[in-house]
């Protein structure tokens, strides 16, 4: 959100200046401002551009503390030349004032503020606020009770199964026997999860009983950067994402840290070479063995009975067919929750979007593929281009600006169903693969998502020319008409690809809903033609 830029003398510390503009960061900017204003960072602001580039090329801030990543507010350019600003969450609830001490812009000649910041009002805004206390109350709770005892830190997007769980219960009595009393390190999960998005938290806490006694958790939103990959069932993590949550969990009271990123996390050394504020242990690996059903050492397990832990492709494949995960590798309580969190896919939420020209059949395999939806026993919800155009962007031309518009809706209206379960086909052109690059991105937040790439050549849309467009568009009469004046980027990321020349409707319709079957969304058999034994 922006305002108009008024400027005006310094305000006093945490006073909302009322004539200040207004901004909303993004994701990121806001996960930093965040671990700024609760002290998990030790820096009063944003950096400046000479400060993040001594980050970025050395590791270090320019006084010479170690520091992994740039910490940096990206801003619209109309506010580059603002000197206070005040930062709100998403719903425009004010955080912080900044004090603009520099304007920039990096390589990617993006707009960015430098400055200090200052708390205006603790943040309401995120999922699972109450597991989110500062650093500095989860260290007063410690002091309460002070034991003495080493505190080991698991950083992690990603549910502990019982490998995770075994190794960070070895790794805290390896740590009680170091330091003297033999007795477990105390242990703080710090689940990291988006703002707005659970992702995978609950599944992560559901494994706090099978923890050691003197175990916490706490949520909290590290920044993704471009090097973790966001899997939905935990990123890949690199070297300075790890050491950015160490310094958060040394600023949490933590001594060691343990990252459970599964088998391609980086290796211990390359995240040292970040010089962490604390020990980031390199756990020995775990094997379940399938001759004496236990998780044991990989030392004492012989390899030809070794069984590793499934990889996130097969506990998806496990859970998108309803399928229990197995309790060799994981316990029951954590499968249950991954279970409501990834419900089979014919209880998934899933939007099928059919990209394609216009005439090429969006419209017609849609209402045909909705039709079979049906009468599978989901419903479903059809969001047909020519319809959205008269019911959600009536306003709208046909612009480059206002077509991504067009589909940024189509997107949220579709991502909103996808949240509750339900079905969703859209048939726009989306001629931009940014647009339906961003309706993937929506939609996957909640559940699935399919494009189906409706490839009908261009020759034959326009003999077909049901609305007569395409004669009115070589004639001039329409300008910038998709596929004759105006581009169609092809996809290359098609789930499906369906050429109609030649091709009956019906057989069309065929193949999308063998596609949709296939991949497990819909029963093998739809309920009227099991009853009647025939095929669709
Ligand atoms: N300039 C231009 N280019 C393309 N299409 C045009 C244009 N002007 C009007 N129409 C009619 O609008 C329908 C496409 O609207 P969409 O909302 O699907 O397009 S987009 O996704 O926003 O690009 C499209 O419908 P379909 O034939 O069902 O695809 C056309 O009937
Ligand atoms: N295999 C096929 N699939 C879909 N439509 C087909 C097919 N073969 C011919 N057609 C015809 O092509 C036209 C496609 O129009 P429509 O579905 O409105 O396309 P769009 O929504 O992409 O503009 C219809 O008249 C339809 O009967």
């Amino acid at each position: 959100m922006v305002s108009a830029n008024r400027r005006g003398s310094a305000p006093e510390p945490g006073v909302e200046r009322s004539d200040a503009p207004v901004f909303a960061p993004g994701p990121d900017g806001l996960a930093h401002l965040e671990l700024i204003l609760n002290g998990a960072y030790p820096l009063p602001g944003f950096m400046t551009g000479d400060e993040a580039e001594t980050v970025e090329k050395e590791g270090r801030l320019p006084d010479g503390r170690p520091w992994p990543v740039p910490v940096t507010l990206e801003v619209p350019a109309e506010l580059s030349g603002v000197e206070h600003l005040i930062l709100t969450d998403p719903e425009g609830a004010p955080l912080a004032g900044l004090e603009a001490s520099e304007h920039w812009r990096g390589a990617d000649g993006r707009h960015r503020l430098a400055g200090a910041v200052t708390l205006l009002r603790p943040p309401t805004y995120g999922v699972l606020r109450e597991l989110r206390p500062s650093p500095s109350e989860v260290r007063a709770q410690r002091e309460l009770e002070p034991s003495g005892r080493p505190l080991l830190a698991v950083v992690t997007d990603r549910p502990l199964h019982h490998r995770a769980l075994h190794q960070i219960r070895a790794e805290a009595d390896a740590l009680g026997r170091v330091h003297g009393d033999g007795v477990r390190a105390e242990v703080l999960v710090i689940v990291d999860t988006g703002l707005e998005d659970e992702g995978m938290a609950t599944a992560v806490l559901a494994a706090e009983p099978l923890l050691p006694a003197r175990t916490s958790f706490v949520v909290c939103t590290l920044p993704r950067s471009a090097d973790r990959s966001r899997g939905v069932l935990g990123g890949v993590w690199g070297a300075r994402e790890v050491a950015l949550a160490a310094h958060v969990a040394a600023a949490y009271g933590a001594t060691h840290m343990l990252s459970v990123t599964g088998g391609d996390g980086p290796d211990v050394e390359r995240v040292m070479a970040q010089r962490p504020p604390l020990t980031v242990l390199d756990p020995e690996p775990w094997r379940y063995s399938s001759v004496e059903g236990l998780w044991l050492p990989l030392t004492r397990v012989d390899p030809g009975e070794a069984r590793s832990e499934l990889t996130d492709e097969q506990v998806e494949a496990e859970l998108a067919h309803g399928r229990e995960l197995p309790s060799w590798f994981t316990p029951a309580r954590v499968g249950a929750e991954l279970a409501r969190l990834r419900p089979a896919r014919t209880r998934r939420g899933l939007t099928v979007l059919f990209t394609g020209l216009s005439g090429s059949g969006k419209s017609t395999i849609a209402r045909g593929v909705c039709d079979g939806i049906r009468r599978s026993g989901r419903s479903v919800t059809l969001l047909d281009g020519d319809v959205v155009r008269r019911m959600l962007s009536s306003e709208l031309t046909f612009s480059r600006e206002h077509r991504e518009l067009n589909i940024r809706r189509i997107g949220y209206v579709a991502s909103e169903v996808t949240r509750h379960g339900g079905v969703t086909v859209c048939a726009p052109i989306a001629p931009y693969d940014r647009g339906r690059a961003e309706v993937r991105a929506m939609v996957e937040e909640f559940g699935d998502f399919f494009l189906v790439h409706v490839a009908t050549p261009l020759e034959v849309c326009e003999t077909r020319d049901r609305k007569g467009l395409y004669a009115k568009a070589r004639a001039g009469l329409i300008p910038a008409f998709t596929g004759i004046s105006d581009p169609y980027e092809e996809p290359g990321d098609a789930d499906l690809v369906v050429d109609t020349e030649g091709m009956d409707p019906a057989e069309s319709v065929a193949r999308v809903m063998a596609a949709l079957r296939g991949g497990g969304w819909l029963p093998e058999h739809d309920g009227r033609s099991a009853r009647a034994g025939e095929e669709e």
